[in-house]
């Protein structure tokens, strides 16, 4: 886009921007194209859509913020990092370079977690969240799981600071830490009721081809060690078990191609029964459910 033009019509800058968007590869332009419009303007999904149906103009320094962020969109930085935020379930959490962008397919987890804990039936259950990041998983049940007690964990200090203003800006009660997610939570050990975790798991040769995740996710975020990716999924699945309670539940997200790994792997672990697979709403593989078995 040209930044030199002056004013313009919102519906002819957010069709202008979703061409420039679309040629440089964004896979939804028109719909980046206009969160970035409403971003600038301070305006919400209805209201943006008024301005556009209405033929509203936008003033020449708000079009030349627009185009900036346009451009930046097209140079493929994450919309999230440039809005400074991303939904995830019911919230709107603060997140930008440092921190993994929580995604859509993760909210399958939520899902799966608050069934348990619906039949466990518990008063004040107990749930951990293991590499938290944003604290997107564990801000998410704390919000829809009031009765919940919620602790999560995050090794990376710049995500976790990330964690920790969007648990003081959801006035959510969490006890969030800073350590590594693999030996945790000493105090919790055999008193808790569901695990959750999203952990890093791509294989090390696998790097992603979108530039948003290989280029602006944080390395920590993304590669799970050894051959397969598996290499901290396992040690954090190794750590779920030893805060579980006997019948407690373990939650984790897992790359698509990665569900009859996972399985396998908890199943001969034989700390684990019931360990099974559930799809994301697009149909793929992503999160294996298991149950804490007695210990002997
Ligand atoms: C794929 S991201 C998921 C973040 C968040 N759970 C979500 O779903 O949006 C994985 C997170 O695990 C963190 N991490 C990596 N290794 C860790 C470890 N050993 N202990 C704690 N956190 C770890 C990364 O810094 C990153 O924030």
């Amino acid at each position: 886009m040209n930044p030199s033009t002056g004013a313009g019509r919102a519906g002819d800058l957010v069709r202008a921007a979703a061409r420039e968007l679309q040629a440089a590869g964004v896979a939804s332009p028109r719909r980046d194209a206009e969160a970035l419009l409403g971003h600038v303007l301070d305006r919400d999904q209805a209201e943006l859509s008024r301005a556009l149906l209405m033929g509203e103009s936008v003033g020449e320094g708000e079009r030349a913020a627009y185009d900036r962020l346009v451009a930046e969109r097209a140079a493929r930085v994450p919309l999230q990092h440039l809005t400074g935020q991303a939904h995830f379930r019911h919230l709107t959490l603060r997140v930008g370079p440092g921190v993994f962008v929580p995604r859509p397919e993760t909210e399958v987890l939520v899902d799966l977690a608050l069934t348990d804990l619906r039949e466990r039936g518990r008063d004040r259950p107990v749930v951990v969240d293991l590499c938290t990041g944003s604290g997107a998983i564990a801000l998410a049940l704390a919000h829809e799981w009031p009765a919940a007690q919620v602790h999560a964990v995050e090794l990376s200090e710049d995500a976790h600071a990330w964690a920790a203003a969007n648990v003081e800006r959801s006035g959510l009660a969490l006890d969030l830490r800073l350590g590594d997610a693999t030996v945790a939570f000493d105090d919790l050990v055999g008193a808790v009721d569901v695990v959750v975790s999203n952990p890093p798991y791509i294989p090390p040769g696998s790097v992603p081809v979108d530039p948003e995740v290989r280029d602006h996710d944080p390395e920590i975020a993304l590669y799970g060690g050894g051959d397969d990716g598996l290499s901290v999924p396992l040690a954090v699945a190794q750590r779920a078990a030893d805060l579980l309670v006997a019948g407690g539940v373990l939650v984790m997200e897992h790359a698509d191609v990665q569900g009859e790994a996972l399985v396998r792997a908890l199943t001969a672990a034989r700390v684990w029964s019931h360990v099974a697979d559930h799809l994301d709403l697009t149909g793929l593989p992503r999160v294996t459910r298991a149950v804490r078995a007695p210990r002997s």
